[in-house]
């Protein structure tokens, strides 16, 4: 039984990023998925819009709806404030145990909360189980067709507040038309898309931020 991908690309990681120095971290595999063996990971180019999404909005709370190998992880925590906090959701345990060492190896483990299970079971437990009042700030970015009902688990279970903001992955590739649908057509949303490509390729794919009116 051979090595997984996700193990192939934490042991790039291990093997050449500096411990500590998260910058290090995405650069490697970000060197890895183009050069090596593409990977899911949101990548440099929607990355970097992520990372001024983030900067500007400078979260004390945020959710990561599909950790994967952790690499929006490590772009979200590396940004965040000191004293605050991502939580991170992952239903595949294989995963999350590479997703822990890559956060580790980058020095974060203060800041982010990774949190195996479903999404959908695990959004209407955030308040109990991890003190959350609200969240500024969150990435979705895992199946596709659980970002609509996972928005509405969210406004249900009190867990938006008036400006925070939603960011998407994949809208255009694969895509997510139900959720394109309800949240550009929502008066409780102001949406916005972010033109950029399929993580290390030239195929079309885009960012939506959603600002949550209240
Ligand atoms: O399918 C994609 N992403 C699905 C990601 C899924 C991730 O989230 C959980 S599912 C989960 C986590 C938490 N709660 C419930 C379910 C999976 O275990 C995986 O770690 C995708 C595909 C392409 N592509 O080009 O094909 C490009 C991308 O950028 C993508 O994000
Ligand atoms: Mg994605």
């Amino acid at each position: 039984t051979g090595s997984t991908r996700p193990q192939r690309l934490l042991r790039a990681v291990q093997k050449k990023a500096t411990q500590g120095d998260p910058q290090s971290v995405i650069a490697t595999i970000d060197h890895f998925c183009r050069h090596s063996e593409w990977a899911m990971n949101v990548g440099d180019e929607k990355g970097s819009i992520l990372d001024s999404v983030v900067t500007e909005l400078n979260p004390s709370s945020a959710l990561e709806l599909g950790t994967y190998c952790g690499y929006s992880t490590v772009r979200i925590a590396r940004l965040l404030p000191p004293g605050s906090k991502l939580i991170t959701l992952e239903f595949n345990p294989a995963y999350a145990a590479v997703a822990r060492q890559v956060i580790a190896w980058a020095g974060l483990n203060d800041k982010v909360q990774l949190v195996e299970g479903p999404s959908g079971d695990l959004i209407p437990q955030m308040k109990e189980l991890f003190g959350v009042q609200t969240f500024d700030f969150v990435f979705l970015d895992h199946w596709k067709d659980r970002y609509l009902p996972d928005t509405k688990l969210l406004e249900e279970c009190g867990l938006l507040r008036k400006g925070t903001v939603l960011l998407a992955d994949n809208v255009i590739c694969p895509g997510t038309p139900e959720y394109l649908e309800y949240i550009r057509n929502s008066s409780r949303y102001e949406s916005r898309y972010f033109k950029s490509h399929l993580e290390y390729t030239k195929v079309e794919d885009g960012l939506e931020k959603s600002v949550f009116l209240g």
